[in-house]
This record gives C-alpha cells, sequence and structure tokens, in this order.
C-alpha cells in the first residue's frame, strides 16, 4: 500500500441516475416517485436554445415544490463553451432551494473547468448565506477529458461522481458510431472465421475508475441509448460494475429497475462475502493470513474484495 491511503469515495447510493430534460415538465413528479438514487434535472443537451430559460425556471421551481425523498437531486447545467452555464449557475444557487444537493458539469476538459464552477458556486453560496454545500458531478466525454481524467478527478473537494458520456464521447473521438454505448457492430476480432466482440468502452471506462479510486470520486456509466434493449443495457452495465463502476444513467424509466438490479449485490454475492469475512476472522486467530473457503484461496486482500460487497449491502439496507 502506498503511504498515501486511498480515500474512501462518498457513502451514497448511486446505482442509477435518472435524467429527465427541463423542459418537460410533466416529467418531474414521474421521476421523483421512481426508484433511482439520483435525479438528473437537465439544462443542457436535451434542451433546446429556445427552451433554455423556461427549463430553468421549471427546475428551480420544481426543486422545492416536489417531494424527492432521499434522492440525491443533481441539475446538469450546461457547458462552460456556451452562454448559457453562468446564468444556470446564479440562478440555481439563487433561487433554487436548500433541496439542490449537486450541480452535474457536461463535457469537462480540464481541472480548470471544475475550477470555474467551484469558484462561482462558492461565491453565490457565500453571498446568499446558503446553509448546504452544494456538491459537484462532472461527465467526461471528450478527448480532452480522458486525457486529463486525473487531474480532474482530483480537482475539487466539492467533487462526488465522474460519468462517462458515451454519446459525446464518441463524437469527440471521432469514432465511427451513431450507437450511445453498448456492442458496436464494427468492433470485432476476427479468428479462424469467427468474429469475437470486444469492447471499445472499456479502456475509458478503466481510466476513469483508476482516477476516481486514486480520489475518493465515484465513477458511474453514462447512458445506453437504445432503451428498448433490455439484455443489451444489461451486459454493458455488468462490464461497468465489474470494472468498478457504482451505477450507471437512465434515459428512460425502463432502465432504472435494471441498474438497480446489476448495482446492487445479489444476496448470494452478499452471503459469500460475509462468509469470507467470517473465514478470514477465524484464521487470524489462529495466526494465519490466508485460509481455504470453498476450496479456494481466500487472504487479507481478499477481506478488502469482501468489504466492498459487504459496504454496498449496508448502504441498501441488505
Ligand atoms: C446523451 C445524453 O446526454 S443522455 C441525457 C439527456 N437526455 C435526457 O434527459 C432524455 C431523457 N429521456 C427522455 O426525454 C424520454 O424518455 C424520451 C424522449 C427518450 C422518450 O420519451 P417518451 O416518448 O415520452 O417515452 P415513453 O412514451 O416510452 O414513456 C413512457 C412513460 O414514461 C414516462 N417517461 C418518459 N421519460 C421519462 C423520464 N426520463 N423520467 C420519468 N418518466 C419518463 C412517460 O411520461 C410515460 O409515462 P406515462 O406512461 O405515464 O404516459
Ligand atoms: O452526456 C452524455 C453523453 O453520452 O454525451
Ligand atoms: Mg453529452
Amino acid at each position: 500500500m502506498s503511504l498515501r491511503i486511498q480515500p474512501a469515495a462518498p457513502a451514497r447510493l448511486n446505482r442509477c441516475q435518472l435524467f429527465g430534460p427541463g423542459s418537460r415538465e410533466a416529467l418531474f413528479q414521474k421521476m421523483a416517485g421512481s426508484a433511482a438514487d439520483v435525479i438528473n434535472l437537465d439544462l443542457e443537451d436535451s434542451v433546446a436554445p429556445d427552451d433554455k430559460a423556461q427549463a430553468r425556471r421549471n427546475i428551480i421551481q420544481a426543486i422545492g415544490d416536489i417531494d424527492w425523498g432521499n434522492k440525491t437531486l443533481s441539475v446538469r447545467i450546461n457547458g462552460l463553451d456556451t452562454p448559457f452555464w453562468y446564468r444556470d449557475v446564479v440562478d440555481l444557487l439563487e433561487q433554487a432551494s436548500d433541496r439542490l444537493d449537486q450541480i452535474m458539469i457536461p463535457k469537462v476538459g480540464n481541472a480548470a473547468d471544475v475550477y470555474a464552477v467551484d469558484a462561482l458556486v462558492t461565491a453565490v453560496e457565500a453571498a446568499k448565506g446558503r446553509a448546504k454545500r452544494i456538491s459537484l458531478e462532472v461527465i467526461i466525454e471528450s478527448a480532452a477529458g480522458i486525457a486529463h481524467v486525473e487531474e480532474i478527478a482530483a480537482s475539487s473537494p466539492r467533487l462526488q461522481a465522474m460519468s462517462l458520456g458515451a454519446a459525446d464521447f464518441a463524437a469527440s473521438m471521432g469514432m465511427a458510431t451513431t450507437g450511445i454505448g453498448g456492442t458496436q457492430e464494427n468492433y470485432y476480432m476476427a479468428h479462424e472465421g469467427a468474429r469475437y466482440w470486444a469492447d471499445p468502452w472499456h479502456w475509458a471506462q478503466a481510466a476513469i475508475v483508476a482516477a476516481c479510486r486514486t480520489h475518493g470520486v465515484l465513477p458511474v456509466d453514462g447512458p445506453f441509448g437504445d432503451f428498448g434493449d433490455e439484455e443489451g443495457f444489461r451486459a454493458q452495465a455488468r462490464r461497468s460494475a465489474t470494472l468498478g463502476m457504482v451505477g450507471k444513467w437512465a434515459i428512460h424509466p425502463k432502465q432504472v429497475a435494471l441498474a438497480n438490479e446489476v448495482f446492487s449485490p445479489s444476496e448470494a454475492a452478499v452471503t459469500e462475502a460475509r462468509e469470507i469475512l467470517a473465514a478470514m476472522e477465524q484464521a487470524t486467530k489462529t495466526g494465519a493470513g490466508a485460509t481455504v473457503y470453498k476450496g479456494r484461496l481466500v487472504d487479507i486482500a481478499s477481506i478488502r474484495q469482501a468489504q466492498v460487497i459487504v459496504r454496498q449491502a449496508e448502504l441498501i439496507g441488505a
């Protein structure tokens, strides 16, 4: 272990982030009633430029009026390359109730982008005497974002979560696809006449997980566009969970239960993790650093692996 202890990510559930356009007020109550852990009210790409001002007003009103339960409530502001973002931040922090938890910054390209939003948030919070400190989340969805992913993960103590935005990421990288996430038809290996599909998102996800885990930030998988394809969503989410991501976006209510299913450890996994911890406790009592559980080696590293699952189960209340 490095002398620098790996910081823990925020201890809150982030299995599913449900998005909805700020211009579609009729969706807000449905979003609040969903089983998503995080709600993202959108001011960015799902809102047309002419609707931005009204969407901002809708969101500010809804933050105070709707019962959002114990969900993390986040608003995605516009990118720093637009004329909208400063007004998004100022109006939200001056006018929205204290129920607002988080601001999501899209298309972050370097640590200075986060610094700029942090500085504005800090100034308005102080000027208005806001009691709750707003947290930040970012989307890595550009070549610059992935190139600077570690400095972005380290950019602000307010930063709680980082998502991979597959749609804009693909566009920025010049990837030959119009699909949002998932299997890409042309990304395969050929061997003896058969095709074997590989995962073009893997390297970016792994870079995000490593940066996040280094700096105590929650790594999250972004959108999966084909909301009719449940198996495709499940496969993408399972790969993300296996790599260490804690959750995934839903861009349609159909995807919420799927994300919750994949990012909640199964009863069998929790039981096994607890049994490994018990087996290691017994082993430690006899002075052993390793033992055998169900025919396989478990050692002190297995304690840390099992604790990841048990901690997640405790957050869910399982
Ligand atoms: C690449 C990115 O940046 S992704 C993030 C930004 N994008 C978004 O926020 C888009 C979010 N999703 C949506 O806007 C919509 O789900 C769409 C446009 C994809 C589809 O909308 P619709 O055609 O209305 O979907 P559909 O008819 O299947 O909806 C079924 C039900 O779910 C509701 N619903 C649809 N989307 C949502 C949502 N995001 N949250 C909650 N409920 C929703 C509908 O109101 C409808 O409810 P009803 O049965 O009571 O009538
Ligand atoms: O904002 C999300 C994306 O995939 O782009
Ligand atoms: Mg995007």
